[in-house]
């Protein structure tokens, strides 16, 4: 098993010796690579049996925490998958009934379900205008897509799309990698994880992700907890690992620290 960073390496010894904690995992960027259509993205093999084998340590809790919606991440990570997994960036929650009873989604209200259809409408006009733009939808979101669109095209949506929406009252611009998504749903990660911390009663948090959504999670975590960010860029997280392949012999490293 390759070398961590030895203060990364620290870190997971401290968070190790918590006796009841939490894992929770962003997916696209992290638990898998990023690829050009969102349908084709999957776990990696190694980093979904690390994430499996931890699970099943006794005191250690497993999420995914993303922001695809539930729907979209059952097609793209098969079973086994985590009890808990956090979708739409906190807007869906799937959790065991244990916790279920602490926890509703909350369905849009018609205004929100109103505003999300202008949404749509406009983003489809925007994804039409550009080759190779294409549209997400989730239940409180629409997401335009230009990862498969040339550099300059791309731009130029995203920067259209801006400003087909900059009038609409009530709808929260989310900036990702190759993407813009609009929702009416204002929870983020960091609401989610707080929330998952709190219901768990754990005492400490480890939590990876990529992307710009993600920071939210970091900007929560405290002295106890672990932030990594997955490649390079600017982060609240306090430590990094280079992509997702570097995942698998992290989680490696935490499973022989809890034997
Ligand atoms: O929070 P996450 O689980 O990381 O989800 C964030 C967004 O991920 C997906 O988009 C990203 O991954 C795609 C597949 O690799 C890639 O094509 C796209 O360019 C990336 O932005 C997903 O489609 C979005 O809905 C998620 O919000």
């Amino acid at each position: 098993m390759p070398e961590l960073d030895p203060s990364l390496h620290a870190a997971l010894a401290g968070f190790a010796g918590h006796q009841r904690v939490l894992v929770a995992l962003d997916f696209d960027g992290t638990m898998s690579p990023l690829v050009d259509r969102p349908q084709d993205a999957r776990p990696l093999p190694q980093t979904a049996a690390a994430f499996e084998q931890l699970a099943a340590s006794p005191g250690v809790y497993t999420a995914v925490v993303s922001g695809r919606n539930l729907q979209s991440l059952r097609e793209v990570y098969p079973q086994p998958r985590p009890g808990i997994c956090i979708g739409s960036h906190g807007a869906e929650r799937l959790v065991p009934s244990w916790l279920g009873a602490n926890w509703q989604d909350e369905p849009l209200t018609a205004e929100q379900t109103a505003l999300l259809g202008t949404v749509t409408q406009r983003l489809e006009h925007v994804a039409a205008a550009h080759e190779n733009a294409s549209l997400e939808y989730k239940p409180s979101a629409t997401v335009l897509h230009v990862r498969q669109a040339l550099p300059d095209a791309a731009a130029k949506a995203l920067a259209q799309a801006r400003q087909a929406l900059a009038d609409l009252d009530g709808v929260k611009l989310l900036d990702g990698k190759a993407v813009l998504e609009a929702t009416v749903h204002h929870g983020d990660k960091g609401q989610s994880l707080q929330w998952l911390r709190e219901t768990l009663d754990v005492q400490a948090v480890l939590f990876a992700g990529d992307d710009v959504t993600d920071e939210n999670g970091f900007r929560v975590l405290g002295a106890e907890d672990v932030g990594i960010k997955v490649g390079s860029g600017p982060t609240a997280a306090a430590y990094s690992i280079s992509s997702p392949a570097d995942l698998p012999d992290l989680l490696k490293s935490l499973i022989s620290m809890r034997n």
